[in-house]
C-alpha cells in the first residue's frame, strides 16, 4: 500500500495543490545533509582542496626570488619537491571530496526518487492517464539525477571555487591593497557578466530538457505498440513523427548548445584582458621596485588560476539550470495531489458476499490540465442487485469502459453518484474498495516474476494451496501441473510473457479468483481465441461471475448470454437498460435490433 507523508496526505483533492514548488535546497540540499562525521570529513577535504593550490604560488615566488638571489641547486631542487607534494596533495583532497560528495549526493538522490515514486504511485488515474511512462521515468530519474549531479558539481566547483577566488582575493590584498581591489574588480566584472549570461542560458537548457522527455516519452509508447504498428502498418508514420519529435528536440539542444558556446567564448575573452591588465601591473610594480620579480609571478599565476573556478562555475550553471529545470518540474509532480482521496471517517463496505451497484444521475469528463475536457458520461442510471450480472454494449467510445472505472473509483464522477454496497464511493476509503472491487482488463500485464508473483502480485503467502485453487477455478489447472517448477516457474514480464493469449486471460481470471471480491468488472478482451481456448475462458468467466456481482463490457454480444441485466450505451447515456431476456424479446427494443443485426441467437 502506498503511505503518504503528513503533508502529501493533507493536500487538496482538487489536483495541484496552490502552493509554490519545493525549491532546489527544499528538495536535495534538504535530503543532501551528511551526518556530523560525513559532513567534518567533507568540510575538511574542502578546505584542503582550496588551500593547497593557494600555498602553490608561494613555492613559485620563493623559487624565484632566492634563485635570482643566487640560491644553490639544492635548496631550489627541495622547492621544486615541496611544489610537486603541494600539487599532489591538492590533487588527493579534491579526489577525496568527489569521492564523499558523490556517496552523499547517490544516497540522497535515491531518497528523493523513493520519494517521489511514492508520491506518484499514490495519484490516481486521473493524473497517469495524462503522462506518458516515459515522461514518468525522466521525472522520477533524469531530472533527479541532473539535482544530484548538481549537487556534487556544487560542493567541488562552487563551494571550492568560490572559497580558492576569497583566499586569493585575502591574499593579494596583503601583498598590496592596490592589486587587491583590481583583482576585486575583475572578479566582480566576471560575476556580473556570468549571472547575465545565465539568465540567457536557462531558458534554452530547461526547453532542451522538456523536448528530451517528450522524445522519450514518444519512444517508449512506440515501443510499446510495436507490435500493432508493424501488423498494420504504420511504420512510416511512425518514423515520420519519431522525426518530427527528435527535430524539435535537435532544435532545441542545438539552440542551447550555442547559447552556451556563445558564454564560454565571450569569458575567454575577459579572462585574457583580465590577465593582460594584471601582467602590465606586476610588471610595472616590479619594475618601479614596489615589488620583488618572484612576488609579481605569484601575482600572475593568481591571476591564471582565477580561470579554473571561473570557467567551472560556468560549466555548473549550465548544470544549475538543468537542475532548477529538474526541480521545478519534480517540484510540480510533488504539488499534485490525489484528486481520489478517503473521506476522514470512511464508510465501511460489507465484508462478504457480493455487493450492490447503483449510478445515479451520473455525468463525467475526464480531467485534463484546465479542466475543460468534453462530458463523456451524461444522466447514467442504472441499478444492480447483489450477485446480479450487467453487460455494458453499446459503440466503441460510447462511454462503457468508463463506467467501468467509476465503479473501481478510478475517478469521481463530476454530478450523481455511484453507489458500490449501498455507499457512496466518494465516501469510503479508495484502498478498501480495491480489496471488494477486481477488474480483469483486456491488456493482461504479466510481471517478471514465479506464477506465484503474479497471482500474489507479490504479496507474500504462507499457503499454496488457495493458489493453486484459483488456478484451478480459472481452468488453469492443467497447465499447471504440467509447468516444471510449479508455482515457481519463472514467467518473463511483458504483455503475454510467453503465454498465450487465453493462457494470459484465464491467469488474470485467477488473479480475480484469489481476490474473492464482490464486484467483479469484467473488460473482455476484444481480440480472438481459438475456439477450445474461448471455451476455457468463458468457463472461467461464468465460475467467476457465479455468486458475485459482475459487470461485462462486451465487444461481442455472444458473452452476453451469461448476463442478467443488459445496459446500451450510446453518446456517453444509457440509452436502454433492462433483463436480458425481457429486453432480447421485446422485438422493439434496441438490443433486440442489435441481436437480429449480429445474427445472435441463445
Ligand atoms: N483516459 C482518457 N482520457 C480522456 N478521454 C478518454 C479517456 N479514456 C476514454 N476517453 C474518451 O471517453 C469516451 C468514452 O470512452 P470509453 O473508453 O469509455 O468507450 P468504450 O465504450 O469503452 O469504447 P471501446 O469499446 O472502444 O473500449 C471516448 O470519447 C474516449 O475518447
Amino acid at each position: 500500500m502506498v503511505t503518504l507523508t503528513g503533508r502529501e496526505a493533507r493536500g487538496e483533492a482538487t489536483g495541484r495543490a496552490s502552493g509554490k514548488p519545493p525549491s532546489v535546497r527544499g528538495l536535495v540540499l534538504g535530503e543532501l545533509r551528511p551526518g556530523r562525521r560525513a559532513g567534518v570529513a567533507l568540510a575538511v577535504a574542502v578546505v584542503a582542496m582550496t588551500a593547497l593550490p593557494l600555498a602553490a604560488p608561494y613555492l613559485t615566488r620563493a623559487f624565484v626570488d632566492e634563485a635570482l638571489a643566487g640560491a644553490g641547486t639544492g635548496r631550489l631542487g627541495l622547492l621544486a619537491v615541496w611544489f610537486l607534494a603541494v600539487a599532489v596533495a591538492g590533487q588527493a583532497a579534491r579526489l577525496v571530496t568527489a569521492w564523499l560528495a558523490s556517496g552523499l549526493a547517490w544516497d540522497a538522490g535515491n531518497r528523493v526518487r523513493e520519494r517521489l515514486t511514492r508520491h506518484a504511485l499514490g495519484l490516481d488515474m486521473g493524473y497517469h492517464g495524462r503522462r506518458t511512462p516515459g515522461e514518468m521515468i525522466e521525472r522520477v530519474d533524469g531530472d533527479v539525477a541532473a539535482l544530484t549531479d548538481f549537487a556534487v558539481a556544487f560542493l567541488l566547483d562552487v563551494v571550492a571555487g568560490v572559497l580558492l577566488l576569497f583566499g586569493m582575493l585575502a591574499v593579494v590584498v596583503t601583498i598590496d591593497p592596490r592589486l587587491g581591489a583590481v583583482l576585486l574588480a575583475y572578479c566582480l566584472l566576471l560575476g556580473y557578466g556570468m549571472v547575465r549570461a545565465q539568465r540567457r542560458t536557462v531558458p534554452s537548457g530547461s526547453r532542451s530538457r522538456e523536448a528530451s522527455a517528450v522524445l522519450y516519452g514518444h519512444m517508449e509508447e512506440r515501443l510499446a505498440a510495436a507490435e500493432d504498428i508493424r501488423a498494420n502498418g504504420a511504420g512510416e508514420h511512425t518514423v515520420r513523427s519519431f522525426h518530427r519529435v527528435s527535430s524539435a528536440w535537435y532544435r532545441a539542444e542545438r539552440r542551447d548548445a550555442f547559447v552556451g558556446t556563445g558564454v564560454i567564448a565571450g569569458t575567454s575573452v575577459a579572462f585574457a584582458a583580465g590577465t593582460a591588465l594584471m601582467l602590465a601591473l606586476a610588471a610595472w610594480f616590479a619594475s618601479s621596485g614596489a615589488l620583488s620579480v618572484g612576488t609579481a609571478v605569484l601575482l600572475l599565476q593568481y591571476t591564471l588560476m582565477v580561470r579554473t573556478p571561473f570557467e567551472r562555475l560556468i560549466g555548473r550553471l549550465r548544470e544549475y539550470q538543468d537542475a532548477l529545470a529538474g526541480a521545478a518540474r519534480i517540484g510540480g509532480l510533488l504539488a499534485e495531489r490525489p484528486r481520489v482521496t478517503a473521506p476522514p471517517a470512511p464508510v465501511p463496505l460489507p465484508e462478504n458476499g457480493p455487493l450492490g451497484v447503483e449510478f445515479q444521475g451520473v455525468g463525467f469528463r475526464y480531467p485534463d490540465e484546465d479542466g475543460s475536457g468534453e462530458r463523456v458520461l451524461s444522466d447514467v442510471t442504472f441499478a444492480l442487485a447483489p450477485g446480479e450480472t450487467l453487460g455494458l454494449v453499446g459503440r466503441t467510445g460510447a462511454g462503457k469502459t468508463t463506467i467501468g472505472r467509476l465503479v473501481l473509483r478510478h475517478y469521481d464522477p463530476v454530478a450523481g453518484s455511484v453507489r458500490v454496497g449501498g455507499a457512496d464511493l466518494r465516501d469510503t476509503d479508495p484502498a478498501e474498495l480495491h480489496r471488494r472491487l477486481c477488474v480483469v482488463t483486456q491488456d493482461v500485464q504479466i510481471l517478471p516474476g514465479s506464477v506465484r508473483d503474479n497471482l500474489t502480485l507479490f504479496r507474500p503467502v504462507s499457503d499454496d494451496a488457495p493458489l493453486a485453487a484459483a488456478l484451478t477455478a480459472a481452468g488453469l489447472g492443467e497447465w499447471l501441473e504440467r509447468l516444471p517448477r510449479g508455482l515457481d516457474t519463472e514467467l518473463a514480464g511483458g504483455q503475454r510473457a510467453g503465454l498465450s493469449a487465453g493462457q494470459a486471460q484465464l491467469l488474470a481470471l485467477a488473479r480475480a479468483f484469489l481476490a474473492r471480491p464482490g464486484v467483479v468488472v469484467l473488460d473482455e478482451a476484444s481480440s480472438r481465441l481459438d475456439p477450445a481456448t474461448e471455451r476455457l475462458v468463458e468457463d472461467g468467466v461464468d465460475r467467476l461471475l457465479a455468486g458475485r456481482t459482475g459487470i461485462l463490457i462486451a465487444h461481442r454480444l455472444s458473452s452476453l448470454a451469461r448476463v442478467d441485466k443488459v445496459a446500451v450505451v450510446a453518446g456517453g447515456r444509457v440509452v436502454e437498460f433492462g433483463s436480458r431476456e425481457e429486453l432480447a424479446a421485446d422485438p422493439g427494443s434496441r438490443f433486440a435490433g442489435m441481436l437480429r443485426q449480429a445474427e445472435v441467437a441463445w
